[in-house]
Protein backbone atom coordinates (compact mmCIF):
# COMPACT_ATOMS: atom_id res chain seq x y z
CA UNK A 1 0.00 0.00 0.00
CA UNK A 2 3.38 2.62 0.65
CA UNK A 3 3.74 1.97 -2.84
CA UNK A 4 0.64 3.52 -3.88
CA UNK A 5 0.70 6.45 -1.11
CA UNK A 6 0.91 9.38 -3.66
CA UNK A 7 -2.37 7.33 -5.42
CA UNK A 8 -4.66 6.72 -2.83
CA UNK A 9 -6.78 9.79 -2.96
CA UNK A 10 -7.98 8.93 -6.50
CA UNK A 11 -8.27 4.91 -5.52
CA UNK A 12 -10.29 5.76 -2.50
CA UNK A 13 -12.66 7.67 -4.28
CA UNK A 14 -13.06 5.66 -7.59
CA UNK A 15 -13.09 2.29 -5.51
CA UNK A 16 -17.03 2.34 -5.99
CA UNK A 17 -16.07 2.30 -10.11
CA UNK A 18 -13.24 -0.43 -9.62
CA UNK A 19 -15.75 -2.62 -8.05
CA UNK A 20 -18.15 -2.15 -10.18
CA UNK A 21 -16.03 -2.72 -12.95
CA UNK A 22 -14.73 -5.47 -11.49
CA UNK A 23 -18.03 -7.51 -11.21
CA UNK A 24 -19.50 -6.91 -14.10
CA UNK A 25 -16.21 -8.48 -15.17
CA UNK A 26 -16.19 -11.45 -13.55
CA UNK A 27 -19.95 -11.62 -14.39
CA UNK A 28 -19.28 -11.68 -18.18
CA UNK A 29 -16.36 -14.08 -17.61
CA UNK A 30 -19.21 -16.55 -16.18
CA UNK A 31 -21.64 -15.83 -18.59
CA UNK A 32 -18.90 -16.72 -21.46
CA UNK A 33 -18.57 -20.31 -19.77
CA UNK A 34 -22.44 -20.83 -20.61
CA UNK A 35 -22.37 -21.00 -24.21
CA UNK A 36 -19.84 -23.90 -24.66
CA UNK A 37 -22.36 -26.30 -22.54
CA UNK A 38 -25.31 -25.31 -24.74
CA UNK A 39 -23.46 -25.91 -27.82
CA UNK A 40 -22.57 -29.12 -26.08
CA UNK A 41 -25.82 -30.27 -25.17
CA UNK A 42 -27.14 -29.43 -28.72
CA UNK A 43 -24.67 -31.38 -30.53
CA UNK A 44 -25.59 -34.16 -27.95
CA UNK A 45 -29.63 -33.89 -28.85
CA UNK A 46 -28.84 -33.87 -32.64
CA UNK A 47 -26.81 -37.32 -31.96
CA UNK A 48 -29.34 -38.88 -30.13
CA UNK A 49 -32.28 -37.14 -32.46
CA UNK A 50 -33.96 -35.64 -28.91
CA UNK A 51 -34.07 -32.58 -30.89
CA UNK A 52 -36.13 -30.61 -33.05
CA UNK A 53 -35.65 -27.55 -34.84
CA UNK A 54 -37.99 -25.05 -32.27
CA UNK A 55 -35.73 -26.46 -29.72
CA UNK A 56 -32.49 -25.58 -31.77
CA UNK A 57 -34.18 -22.08 -32.19
CA UNK A 58 -34.44 -21.74 -28.63
CA UNK A 59 -31.45 -22.50 -27.77
CA UNK A 60 -30.50 -19.90 -30.28
CA UNK A 61 -32.60 -17.48 -28.30
CA UNK A 62 -30.74 -18.54 -25.40
CA UNK A 63 -27.01 -18.09 -27.07
CA UNK A 64 -28.39 -14.94 -28.07
CA UNK A 65 -29.93 -13.77 -24.74
CA UNK A 66 -26.05 -14.43 -23.53
CA UNK A 67 -24.46 -12.21 -26.05
CA UNK A 68 -26.72 -9.63 -25.44
CA UNK A 69 -26.35 -9.54 -21.61
CA UNK A 70 -22.34 -10.09 -22.36
CA UNK A 71 -22.42 -7.27 -24.15
CA UNK A 72 -23.96 -4.91 -21.70
CA UNK A 73 -21.46 -5.74 -18.85
CA UNK A 74 -18.68 -5.73 -21.16
CA UNK A 75 -19.86 -1.86 -21.40
CA UNK A 76 -19.90 -1.71 -18.07
CA UNK A 77 -17.00 -2.99 -17.56
CA UNK A 78 -15.04 -0.98 -20.20
CA UNK A 79 -16.78 2.05 -19.01
CA UNK A 80 -15.88 1.79 -15.04
CA UNK A 81 -12.12 0.19 -15.69
CA UNK A 82 -10.64 1.61 -18.33
CA UNK A 83 -12.74 4.77 -17.59
CA UNK A 84 -11.34 5.04 -14.07
CA UNK A 85 -7.46 4.66 -15.59
CA UNK A 86 -8.35 7.25 -17.79
CA UNK A 87 -9.25 9.52 -15.14
CA UNK A 88 -6.31 8.13 -13.26
CA UNK A 89 -4.01 9.28 -15.86
CA UNK A 90 -5.20 12.99 -16.33
CA UNK A 91 -5.39 13.22 -12.57
CA UNK A 92 -1.88 11.80 -11.96
CA UNK A 93 -0.12 14.14 -14.67
CA UNK A 94 -2.08 17.38 -12.92
CA UNK A 95 -0.99 16.19 -9.61
CA UNK A 96 2.41 15.76 -10.93
CA UNK A 97 2.12 19.57 -13.47
CA UNK A 98 1.32 21.02 -10.55
CA UNK A 99 3.95 19.21 -7.97
CA UNK A 100 6.54 20.58 -10.72
CA UNK A 101 5.15 24.19 -11.12
CA UNK A 102 6.23 24.14 -6.79
CA UNK A 103 9.64 22.63 -7.49
CA UNK A 104 13.06 25.56 -6.98
CA UNK A 105 14.88 26.60 -9.79
CA UNK A 106 17.50 24.48 -8.62
CA UNK A 107 15.33 21.04 -8.78
CA UNK A 108 15.59 21.90 -12.63
CA UNK A 109 19.09 22.89 -12.65
CA UNK A 110 19.66 18.86 -12.42
CA UNK A 111 16.40 17.07 -13.92
CA UNK A 112 16.52 17.04 -17.73
CA UNK A 113 13.67 18.55 -19.63
CA UNK A 114 13.81 15.11 -21.46
CA UNK A 115 13.23 13.31 -18.26
CA UNK A 116 10.77 14.85 -17.12
CA UNK A 117 8.47 14.71 -20.38
CA UNK A 118 8.72 11.12 -19.58
CA UNK A 119 7.83 10.95 -16.63
CA UNK A 120 4.56 13.03 -17.51
CA UNK A 121 3.92 10.63 -20.40
CA UNK A 122 5.59 6.94 -20.31
CA UNK A 123 5.77 6.44 -16.86
CA UNK A 124 2.20 7.66 -16.24
CA UNK A 125 0.66 5.69 -19.66
CA UNK A 126 2.74 2.88 -17.63
CA UNK A 127 0.48 3.74 -14.69
CA UNK A 128 -2.63 4.00 -16.52
CA UNK A 129 -2.06 0.29 -17.84
CA UNK A 130 -1.48 -1.23 -14.93
CA UNK A 131 -4.53 0.64 -13.56
CA UNK A 132 -6.88 -0.41 -16.77
CA UNK A 133 -5.98 -3.78 -19.16
CA UNK A 134 -3.67 -4.64 -16.37
CA UNK A 135 -7.27 -5.15 -13.70
CA UNK A 136 -9.11 -6.62 -16.71
CA UNK A 137 -6.13 -9.01 -17.51
CA UNK A 138 -5.46 -10.08 -14.17
CA UNK A 139 -9.29 -10.44 -13.10
CA UNK A 140 -9.82 -12.60 -16.57
CA UNK A 141 -6.71 -14.89 -16.22
CA UNK A 142 -7.83 -15.50 -12.94
CA UNK A 143 -11.35 -16.00 -13.45
CA UNK A 144 -11.45 -17.60 -16.53
CA UNK A 145 -8.35 -20.03 -16.08
CA UNK A 146 -9.78 -20.95 -12.62
CA UNK A 147 -13.55 -21.76 -13.86
CA UNK A 148 -12.65 -22.83 -16.87
CA UNK A 149 -10.51 -25.91 -15.48
CA UNK A 150 -12.72 -26.45 -12.98
CA UNK A 151 -15.99 -26.93 -15.19
CA UNK A 152 -13.60 -29.45 -17.98
CA UNK A 153 -12.03 -30.98 -15.01
CA UNK A 154 -15.79 -31.56 -13.12
CA UNK A 155 -18.10 -31.77 -15.44
CA UNK A 156 -16.48 -32.92 -18.44
CA UNK A 157 -13.58 -35.15 -18.47
CA UNK A 158 -10.58 -35.29 -15.34
CA UNK A 159 -8.15 -37.33 -17.32
CA UNK A 160 -8.76 -35.37 -20.55
CA UNK A 161 -8.59 -32.60 -18.85
CA UNK A 162 -4.69 -33.23 -17.62
CA UNK A 163 -3.57 -34.84 -21.12
CA UNK A 164 -4.65 -31.16 -22.63
CA UNK A 165 -3.60 -28.83 -20.36
CA UNK A 166 0.02 -30.36 -20.23
CA UNK A 167 1.18 -27.76 -22.97
CA UNK A 168 -0.34 -24.78 -21.56
CA UNK A 169 2.29 -24.52 -18.94
CA UNK A 170 5.31 -24.35 -21.49
CA UNK A 171 2.93 -21.75 -23.40
CA UNK A 172 2.73 -19.52 -19.96
CA UNK A 173 6.55 -20.09 -19.46
CA UNK A 174 7.43 -19.09 -23.05
CA UNK A 175 5.44 -16.18 -22.80
CA UNK A 176 6.76 -15.01 -19.48
CA UNK A 177 10.48 -15.64 -20.92
CA UNK A 178 9.78 -13.91 -24.22
CA UNK A 179 8.29 -10.72 -22.60
CA UNK A 180 10.73 -10.13 -20.08
CA UNK A 181 12.66 -9.92 -23.30
CA UNK A 182 10.24 -7.65 -24.98
CA UNK A 183 9.96 -5.34 -21.80
CA UNK A 184 13.92 -4.98 -22.01
CA UNK A 185 14.15 -4.08 -25.59
CA UNK A 186 10.42 -1.81 -25.27
CA UNK A 187 12.56 0.01 -22.81
CA UNK A 188 15.33 0.14 -24.78
CA UNK A 189 13.07 1.21 -28.31
CA UNK A 190 11.91 4.01 -25.79
CA UNK A 191 15.21 5.01 -25.13
CA UNK A 192 16.16 4.97 -29.08
CA UNK A 193 12.72 7.13 -29.29
CA UNK A 194 13.33 9.69 -26.84
CA UNK A 195 16.90 9.85 -28.26
CA UNK A 196 15.82 10.20 -31.91
CA UNK A 197 13.40 12.95 -30.60
CA UNK A 198 16.06 14.96 -28.32
CA UNK A 199 17.79 15.10 -31.54
CA UNK A 200 15.15 16.37 -33.97
CA UNK A 201 14.11 18.79 -31.09
CA UNK A 202 17.69 20.48 -30.40
CA UNK A 203 18.45 20.60 -33.99
CA UNK A 204 15.89 22.34 -34.68
CA UNK A 205 16.19 24.95 -32.00
CA UNK A 206 19.52 25.17 -32.88
CA UNK A 207 19.26 25.47 -36.55
CA UNK A 208 21.01 28.84 -37.00
CA UNK A 209 23.81 27.58 -34.67
CA UNK A 210 24.16 24.20 -37.16
CA UNK A 211 23.59 26.73 -40.49
CA UNK A 212 26.30 28.78 -39.58
CA UNK A 213 28.54 26.34 -38.22
CA UNK A 214 27.66 24.68 -42.11
CA UNK A 215 27.25 21.17 -39.31
CA UNK A 216 24.59 20.08 -41.73
CA UNK A 217 26.07 17.10 -42.92
CA UNK A 218 27.39 15.99 -39.35
CA UNK A 219 23.96 16.52 -37.87
CA UNK A 220 22.49 14.57 -40.44
CA UNK A 221 24.76 11.51 -40.13
CA UNK A 222 24.10 11.91 -36.05
CA UNK A 223 20.24 11.86 -37.30
CA UNK A 224 20.75 8.94 -38.94
CA UNK A 225 22.74 7.38 -36.85
CA UNK A 226 19.99 8.00 -34.05
CA UNK A 227 17.55 6.75 -36.63
CA UNK A 228 19.01 3.16 -37.17
CA UNK A 229 19.41 2.08 -33.65
CA UNK A 230 15.35 3.20 -33.23
CA UNK A 231 15.22 0.89 -36.19
CA UNK A 232 17.27 -1.81 -35.43
CA UNK A 233 15.53 -1.94 -31.53
CA UNK A 234 12.50 -2.18 -33.45
CA UNK A 235 13.37 -4.99 -35.24
CA UNK A 236 14.82 -7.16 -33.06
CA UNK A 237 11.15 -6.58 -30.99
CA UNK A 238 9.11 -7.59 -34.26
CA UNK A 239 11.32 -10.78 -34.54
CA UNK A 240 10.85 -11.38 -31.04
CA UNK A 241 7.16 -10.83 -31.60
CA UNK A 242 7.15 -13.26 -35.21
CA UNK A 243 8.63 -16.19 -32.78
CA UNK A 244 6.22 -15.71 -30.19
CA UNK A 245 3.51 -15.55 -31.81
CA UNK A 246 3.55 -18.70 -34.38
CA UNK A 247 5.06 -20.69 -30.78
CA UNK A 248 1.64 -20.22 -29.28
CA UNK A 249 -0.38 -20.93 -32.14
CA UNK A 250 2.07 -24.37 -32.27
CA UNK A 251 1.72 -24.83 -27.96
CA UNK A 252 -2.46 -24.35 -28.73
CA UNK A 253 -2.29 -26.62 -31.23
CA UNK A 254 -0.52 -29.72 -29.65
CA UNK A 255 -3.15 -28.98 -26.59
CA UNK A 256 -6.29 -29.11 -29.35
CA UNK A 257 -4.35 -32.34 -30.93
CA UNK A 258 -4.20 -34.07 -27.67
CA UNK A 259 -7.53 -32.93 -26.82
CA UNK A 260 -9.32 -34.66 -30.40
CA UNK A 261 -6.97 -37.56 -29.99
CA UNK A 262 -7.80 -38.29 -26.45
CA UNK A 263 -10.82 -37.41 -26.60
CA UNK A 264 -11.86 -39.03 -30.07
CA UNK A 265 -10.83 -42.01 -28.33
CA UNK A 266 -12.81 -41.26 -25.65
CA UNK A 267 -16.30 -40.73 -27.59
CA UNK A 268 -15.40 -43.97 -30.06
CA UNK A 269 -14.76 -45.78 -26.70
CA UNK A 270 -18.30 -44.14 -25.29
CA UNK A 271 -15.98 -42.94 -22.26
CA UNK A 272 -17.38 -39.20 -23.78
CA UNK A 273 -19.92 -38.20 -25.34
CA UNK A 274 -19.83 -35.71 -28.81
CA UNK A 275 -21.35 -33.20 -26.98
CA UNK A 276 -18.72 -32.99 -24.29
CA UNK A 277 -15.93 -33.09 -26.43
CA UNK A 278 -17.52 -30.16 -28.65
CA UNK A 279 -17.95 -28.45 -25.29
CA UNK A 280 -14.50 -29.72 -24.08
CA UNK A 281 -12.84 -28.10 -27.22
CA UNK A 282 -14.10 -25.02 -26.43
CA UNK A 283 -13.33 -24.41 -23.06
CA UNK A 284 -9.73 -25.00 -24.53
CA UNK A 285 -10.02 -22.43 -26.52
CA UNK A 286 -11.37 -20.05 -23.91
CA UNK A 287 -7.58 -20.96 -21.69
CA UNK A 288 -5.67 -20.12 -24.49
CA UNK A 289 -6.21 -16.84 -23.16
CA UNK A 290 -5.13 -16.04 -20.33
CA UNK A 291 -2.24 -18.54 -20.64
CA UNK A 292 -1.00 -15.66 -23.13
CA UNK A 293 -2.50 -13.11 -20.74
CA UNK A 294 -0.31 -14.19 -17.47
CA UNK A 295 2.81 -13.14 -19.65
CA UNK A 296 1.57 -9.52 -20.13
CA UNK A 297 0.13 -9.20 -16.66
CA UNK A 298 3.73 -9.77 -15.26
CA UNK A 299 5.16 -7.77 -17.79
CA UNK A 300 2.37 -5.26 -17.26
CA UNK A 301 2.29 -5.19 -13.38
CA UNK A 302 6.52 -5.02 -13.45
CA UNK A 303 6.62 -1.82 -15.51
CA UNK A 304 3.15 0.30 -13.72
CA UNK A 305 5.82 -0.67 -10.98
CA UNK A 306 9.19 0.73 -12.04
CA UNK A 307 6.97 3.60 -13.16
CA UNK A 308 5.35 4.08 -10.11
CA UNK A 309 8.50 4.18 -8.19
CA UNK A 310 9.77 6.93 -10.51
CA UNK A 311 6.28 8.88 -9.87
CA UNK A 312 7.01 8.89 -6.32
CA UNK A 313 10.46 9.79 -6.15
CA UNK A 314 9.21 13.02 -7.40
CA UNK A 315 6.39 13.68 -5.84
CA UNK A 316 8.38 12.74 -2.25
CA UNK A 317 10.96 15.26 -3.47
CA UNK A 318 9.46 18.34 -1.13
CA UNK A 319 9.78 21.72 -3.12
CA UNK A 320 12.67 23.51 -0.74
CA UNK A 321 10.25 26.64 -0.22
CA UNK A 322 7.49 25.96 1.97
CA UNK A 323 6.08 29.08 3.66
CA UNK A 324 6.13 28.90 7.50
CA UNK A 325 2.60 27.95 9.09
CA UNK A 326 2.77 31.45 10.82
CA UNK A 327 3.70 32.85 7.85
CA UNK A 328 2.01 36.82 7.45
CA UNK A 329 1.33 38.94 4.95
CA UNK A 330 1.48 43.16 6.03
CA UNK A 331 -1.75 44.81 5.70
CA UNK A 332 0.24 47.90 4.39
CA UNK A 333 2.88 46.91 2.54
CA UNK A 334 5.83 49.34 1.55
CA UNK A 335 8.10 48.33 -0.98
CA UNK A 336 11.62 48.95 1.63
CA UNK A 337 14.01 46.71 1.01
CA UNK A 338 17.12 45.55 3.05
CA UNK A 339 19.61 42.83 2.99
CA UNK A 340 21.63 43.15 5.96
CA UNK A 341 24.85 40.72 5.68
CA UNK A 342 23.56 38.61 3.46
CA UNK A 343 25.72 35.53 2.19
CA UNK A 344 24.86 33.35 -0.20
CA UNK A 345 25.85 29.54 -1.61
CA UNK A 346 23.97 27.59 -4.39
CA UNK A 347 22.62 24.31 -3.15
CA UNK A 348 24.93 22.59 -5.26
CA UNK A 349 28.24 24.81 -4.91
CA UNK A 350 31.02 25.28 -2.14
CA UNK A 351 31.82 28.99 -3.08
CA UNK A 352 29.74 31.49 -1.86
CA UNK A 353 27.92 33.59 -4.69
CA UNK A 354 27.38 36.51 -2.12
CA UNK A 355 29.24 37.59 0.92
CA UNK A 356 27.71 40.02 3.58
CA UNK A 357 25.83 41.81 1.32
CA UNK A 358 24.68 45.26 3.06
CA UNK A 359 21.85 47.64 1.47
CA UNK A 360 18.75 49.01 1.53
CA UNK A 361 16.46 50.85 -0.69
CA UNK A 362 13.58 52.94 0.27
CA UNK A 363 10.41 53.32 -1.16
CA UNK A 364 10.40 55.05 -4.50
CA UNK A 365 14.59 55.00 -4.68
CA UNK A 366 16.06 52.76 -7.35
CA UNK A 367 19.19 50.55 -6.56
CA UNK A 368 21.82 49.89 -9.43
CA UNK A 369 24.11 46.62 -9.22
CA UNK A 370 27.16 46.53 -11.53
CA UNK A 371 29.90 43.80 -11.70
CA UNK A 372 31.58 41.46 -14.08
CA UNK A 373 29.98 38.94 -15.56
CA UNK A 374 28.97 36.00 -12.66
CA UNK A 375 30.16 38.84 -10.08
CA UNK A 376 26.78 37.54 -8.32
CA UNK A 377 23.98 40.23 -9.52
CA UNK A 378 21.51 38.01 -10.76
CA UNK A 379 21.66 35.91 -7.13
CA UNK A 380 20.49 39.11 -5.56
CA UNK A 381 17.81 39.02 -7.85
CA UNK A 382 17.45 35.29 -7.23
CA UNK A 383 17.26 35.67 -3.44
CA UNK A 384 14.64 38.61 -3.17
CA UNK A 385 12.37 36.14 -5.77
CA UNK A 386 13.15 33.52 -3.01
CA UNK A 387 14.04 30.86 -5.87
CA UNK A 388 17.25 30.12 -3.35
CA UNK A 389 17.74 30.66 0.18
CA UNK A 390 20.12 32.63 1.83
CA UNK A 391 22.53 30.96 4.41
CA UNK A 392 23.88 34.07 6.81
CA UNK A 393 22.01 37.38 7.19
CA UNK A 394 18.53 38.60 6.70
CA UNK A 395 16.51 39.84 4.11
CA UNK A 396 13.39 42.36 5.10
CA UNK A 397 11.00 43.74 2.74
CA UNK A 398 8.47 45.74 4.28
CA UNK A 399 10.69 45.68 7.65
CA UNK A 400 9.26 41.80 7.76
CA UNK A 401 12.09 39.11 7.20
CA UNK A 402 10.81 37.35 4.20
CA UNK A 403 11.38 34.32 5.83
CA UNK A 404 8.25 34.97 7.31
CA UNK A 405 6.67 36.59 4.86
CA UNK A 406 3.90 34.65 2.18
CA UNK A 407 6.66 33.73 -0.67
CA UNK A 408 4.13 33.62 -3.49
CA UNK A 409 2.18 36.96 -2.26
CA UNK A 410 5.77 38.49 -2.26
CA UNK A 411 6.65 37.44 -5.63
CA UNK A 412 3.16 39.11 -6.99
CA UNK A 413 4.51 42.35 -5.59
CA UNK A 414 7.42 41.92 -7.98
CA UNK A 415 7.79 42.52 -11.67
CA UNK A 416 10.72 40.71 -12.68
CA UNK A 417 12.55 40.70 -16.14
CA UNK A 418 15.19 38.19 -16.19
CA UNK A 419 18.16 37.95 -18.28
CA UNK A 420 17.19 35.80 -20.84
CA UNK A 421 13.64 37.15 -22.24
CA UNK A 422 11.61 33.95 -22.21
CA UNK A 423 8.28 34.09 -24.34
CA UNK A 424 5.74 31.90 -24.80
CA UNK A 425 4.51 30.91 -28.30
CA UNK A 426 1.24 32.76 -28.08
CA UNK A 427 0.46 36.13 -29.20
CA UNK A 428 1.94 39.37 -28.16
CA UNK A 429 -1.18 40.07 -26.06
CA UNK A 430 -1.19 37.04 -24.17
CA UNK A 431 2.67 37.46 -23.50
CA UNK A 432 2.26 40.93 -22.00
CA UNK A 433 -0.59 39.94 -20.48
CA UNK A 434 0.37 37.04 -18.94
CA UNK A 435 0.04 37.55 -15.26
CA UNK A 436 -3.97 38.06 -16.01
CA UNK A 437 -5.46 37.32 -19.07
CA UNK A 438 -8.53 39.26 -18.64
CA UNK A 439 -6.72 42.49 -18.75
CA UNK A 440 -7.85 44.84 -21.80
CA UNK A 441 -5.50 45.62 -24.97
CA UNK A 442 -5.77 49.58 -23.61
CA UNK A 443 -4.01 48.74 -20.22
CA UNK A 444 -1.23 46.17 -22.82
CA UNK A 445 -0.98 48.84 -24.88
CA UNK A 446 -0.27 51.37 -22.37
CA UNK A 447 2.60 49.07 -20.65
CA UNK A 448 3.67 48.84 -24.40
CA UNK A 449 4.25 52.34 -24.92
CA UNK A 450 6.20 52.88 -21.22
CA UNK A 451 8.23 50.10 -22.64
CA UNK A 452 8.93 51.58 -26.07
CA UNK A 453 7.71 48.38 -28.08
CA UNK A 454 4.41 49.21 -28.86
CA UNK A 455 5.42 51.11 -32.53
CA UNK A 456 7.47 47.96 -33.32
CA UNK A 457 4.23 45.93 -32.08
CA UNK A 458 1.76 47.93 -34.32
CA UNK A 459 3.97 47.81 -37.77
CA UNK A 460 3.67 43.81 -37.38
CA UNK A 461 0.40 42.92 -39.80
CA UNK A 462 -1.56 41.33 -36.94
CA UNK A 463 -0.67 44.05 -34.13
CA UNK A 464 -0.82 42.44 -30.58
CA UNK A 465 -2.61 39.60 -32.47
CA UNK A 466 1.10 37.99 -33.35
CA UNK A 467 2.11 35.14 -32.44
CA UNK A 468 5.39 35.11 -31.52
CA UNK A 469 6.55 31.58 -32.15
CA UNK A 470 8.49 29.35 -30.06
CA UNK A 471 10.47 31.23 -26.95
CA UNK A 472 9.45 34.22 -29.18
CA UNK A 473 11.50 33.48 -31.91
CA UNK A 474 10.12 35.81 -34.55
CA UNK A 475 11.09 38.86 -32.63
CA UNK A 476 14.25 40.48 -32.38
CA UNK A 477 16.28 40.03 -29.58
CA UNK A 478 15.49 43.74 -28.51
CA UNK A 479 11.79 43.48 -28.99
CA UNK A 480 11.57 40.28 -26.67
CA UNK A 481 13.46 42.02 -24.18
CA UNK A 482 11.02 44.84 -24.17
CA UNK A 483 7.83 42.55 -24.35
CA UNK A 484 9.39 40.88 -21.50
CA UNK A 485 9.35 44.53 -19.69
CA UNK A 486 5.71 45.47 -20.49
CA UNK A 487 4.87 41.91 -19.09
CA UNK A 488 6.31 42.52 -15.73
CA UNK A 489 4.74 46.36 -15.76
CA UNK A 490 1.16 45.25 -16.37
CA UNK A 491 1.39 43.96 -13.30
CA UNK A 492 1.60 46.88 -11.22
CA UNK A 493 4.26 45.89 -9.52
CA UNK A 494 5.88 47.97 -6.08
CA UNK A 495 9.04 46.16 -6.54
CA UNK A 496 10.72 46.34 -10.06
CA UNK A 497 13.72 43.76 -11.27
CA UNK A 498 15.52 44.77 -14.22
CA UNK A 499 17.77 41.62 -14.69
CA UNK A 500 20.52 43.33 -17.45
CA UNK A 501 17.37 43.62 -20.05
CA UNK A 502 18.19 46.21 -22.03
CA UNK A 503 21.58 44.49 -23.25
CA UNK A 504 19.83 44.33 -26.78
CA UNK A 505 18.27 47.22 -26.79
CA UNK A 506 20.59 50.61 -28.38
CA UNK A 507 20.62 53.50 -25.77
CA UNK A 508 18.56 55.58 -27.17
CA UNK A 509 15.83 53.31 -26.58
CA UNK A 510 17.43 52.03 -23.35
CA UNK A 511 16.91 55.76 -22.59
CA UNK A 512 13.08 56.68 -23.30
CA UNK A 513 12.12 53.23 -21.49
CA UNK A 514 14.35 54.44 -18.32
CA UNK A 515 13.00 57.78 -18.31
CA UNK A 516 9.51 56.55 -18.51
CA UNK A 517 10.31 54.12 -16.14
CA UNK A 518 11.39 56.91 -13.64
CA UNK A 519 7.48 57.96 -14.11
CA UNK A 520 6.08 54.98 -13.38
CA UNK A 521 8.19 53.68 -10.39
CA UNK A 522 8.27 56.61 -8.74
CA UNK A 523 6.54 55.89 -6.01
CA UNK A 524 8.07 52.10 -5.65
CA UNK A 525 11.29 50.62 -6.14
CA UNK A 526 13.45 49.27 -8.21
CA UNK A 527 16.64 47.44 -8.79
CA UNK A 528 18.48 47.99 -12.07
CA UNK A 529 21.23 44.86 -12.33
CA UNK A 530 23.26 45.73 -15.50
CA UNK A 531 26.82 45.81 -17.66
CA UNK A 532 25.74 49.67 -19.07
CA UNK A 533 26.79 52.15 -17.33
CA UNK A 534 24.11 54.02 -19.30
CA UNK A 535 21.61 51.99 -17.98
CA UNK A 536 22.34 52.84 -13.90
CA UNK A 537 24.19 56.32 -13.94
CA UNK A 538 20.69 57.72 -12.64
CA UNK A 539 20.30 55.69 -10.01
CA UNK A 540 20.36 56.31 -6.63
CA UNK A 541 22.77 54.21 -5.43
CA UNK A 542 24.96 51.96 -6.74
CA UNK A 543 26.60 48.84 -5.85
CA UNK A 544 29.59 47.53 -7.62
CA UNK A 545 29.81 43.61 -7.05
CA UNK A 546 33.55 41.82 -6.97
CA UNK A 547 32.83 37.99 -6.38
CA UNK A 548 29.92 38.81 -4.48
CA UNK A 549 31.04 41.39 -2.38
CA UNK A 550 30.57 44.74 -2.54
CA UNK A 551 33.56 46.82 -3.29
CA UNK A 552 32.50 49.99 -4.39
CA UNK A 553 29.27 51.81 -3.52
CA UNK A 554 27.47 55.12 -4.23
CA UNK A 555 26.03 57.66 -6.72
CA UNK A 556 27.49 57.94 -10.47
CA UNK A 557 29.17 60.92 -9.39
CA UNK A 558 30.22 59.58 -6.28
CA UNK A 559 31.49 56.51 -8.10
CA UNK A 560 33.42 58.66 -10.37
CA UNK A 561 35.34 60.19 -7.41
CA UNK A 562 36.74 57.18 -5.98
CA UNK A 563 38.59 56.27 -9.21
CA UNK A 564 38.03 52.49 -8.82
CA UNK A 565 36.53 49.67 -10.89
CA UNK A 566 33.37 51.20 -11.48
CA UNK A 567 35.23 54.33 -12.54
CA UNK A 568 37.65 52.50 -15.02
CA UNK A 569 34.44 50.16 -16.45
CA UNK A 570 32.85 53.93 -17.29
CA UNK A 571 35.83 55.16 -19.03
CA UNK A 572 36.24 52.07 -20.98
CA UNK A 573 32.61 51.94 -22.17
CA UNK A 574 33.08 55.99 -22.97
CA UNK A 575 36.25 54.92 -24.95
CA UNK A 576 33.58 52.16 -26.80
CA UNK A 577 30.73 54.00 -27.42
CA UNK A 578 33.29 56.91 -29.14
CA UNK A 579 34.79 54.12 -31.14
CA UNK A 580 31.33 52.96 -32.40
CA UNK A 581 29.87 56.87 -33.20
CA UNK A 582 33.46 56.78 -35.24
CA UNK A 583 33.24 53.18 -37.17
N1 LIG B 1 22.36 27.45 -10.20
C1 LIG B 1 23.61 27.65 -9.87
N2 LIG B 1 24.30 26.70 -9.21
C2 LIG B 1 25.57 26.91 -8.83
N3 LIG B 1 26.25 28.05 -9.05
C3 LIG B 1 25.63 29.04 -9.71
C4 LIG B 1 24.27 28.89 -10.15
N4 LIG B 1 23.91 30.04 -10.76
C5 LIG B 1 24.98 30.86 -10.70
N5 LIG B 1 26.00 30.27 -10.08
C6 LIG B 1 27.32 30.85 -9.79
O1 LIG B 1 27.16 31.95 -8.88
C7 LIG B 1 27.99 33.02 -9.21
C8 LIG B 1 27.16 34.30 -9.39
O2 LIG B 1 26.30 34.12 -10.49
P1 LIG B 1 25.30 35.25 -10.99
O3 LIG B 1 24.45 34.66 -12.05
O4 LIG B 1 24.63 35.85 -9.83
O5 LIG B 1 26.32 36.30 -11.63
P2 LIG B 1 26.02 37.61 -12.47
O6 LIG B 1 26.84 38.68 -11.88
O7 LIG B 1 24.56 37.86 -12.57
O8 LIG B 1 26.60 37.18 -13.88
P3 LIG B 1 26.17 37.70 -15.34
O9 LIG B 1 26.51 39.16 -15.40
O10 LIG B 1 27.06 36.91 -16.26
O11 LIG B 1 24.75 37.43 -15.49
C9 LIG B 1 28.74 32.60 -10.47
O12 LIG B 1 30.02 32.16 -10.08
C10 LIG B 1 27.96 31.45 -11.04
O13 LIG B 1 28.79 30.53 -11.65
Amino acid sequence: MYLLRHLKDFLITYKRQYLLGVSALIIVDLLQLIPPKIIGSITDSIKSGSIDASGITLYGFIIIGIACLVAIFRYFWRMNIIGSARKLECWLRNKLFIHLEDMTPEFFNYKKTGDLMAHATNDIQAIRMSFGPGVIMTTDAIVISITTMVIMFSTINPKLTIWALLPLPFMAALVTFLGKKIQKLYKQVQEAFSGLSDHTQESISGIRVIKSFVREKSSLSNFENTSEIYVNKNMKLAAIYGFMFPMIGFISSISFLIALFQGGKMVINGSLSLGDLVAFITYLGMLIWPMMAIGWVINSMQRGIASIKRINEILDTAPALIDKEAAIWPEAFTPRISFENVSFKYPQSENFALRNLDFHINKGKILAIVGKTGSGKSSVASLLLRFYSHSDGIINVSDTNIEDLKHKKLREKIGYVPQEAFLFSCSIHENIAFSNPELPRERVIEVAKIAAIDEDITEFPAGYDTIVGEKGVTLSGGQKQRVAIARALIKNPEILILDDCLSAVDTKTEEKILGHLKEVMKDRTSIIISHRISAIKDADEILYLEDGVITERGTHSELLVQKGAYEDLYRKQLLEEKLDKEV
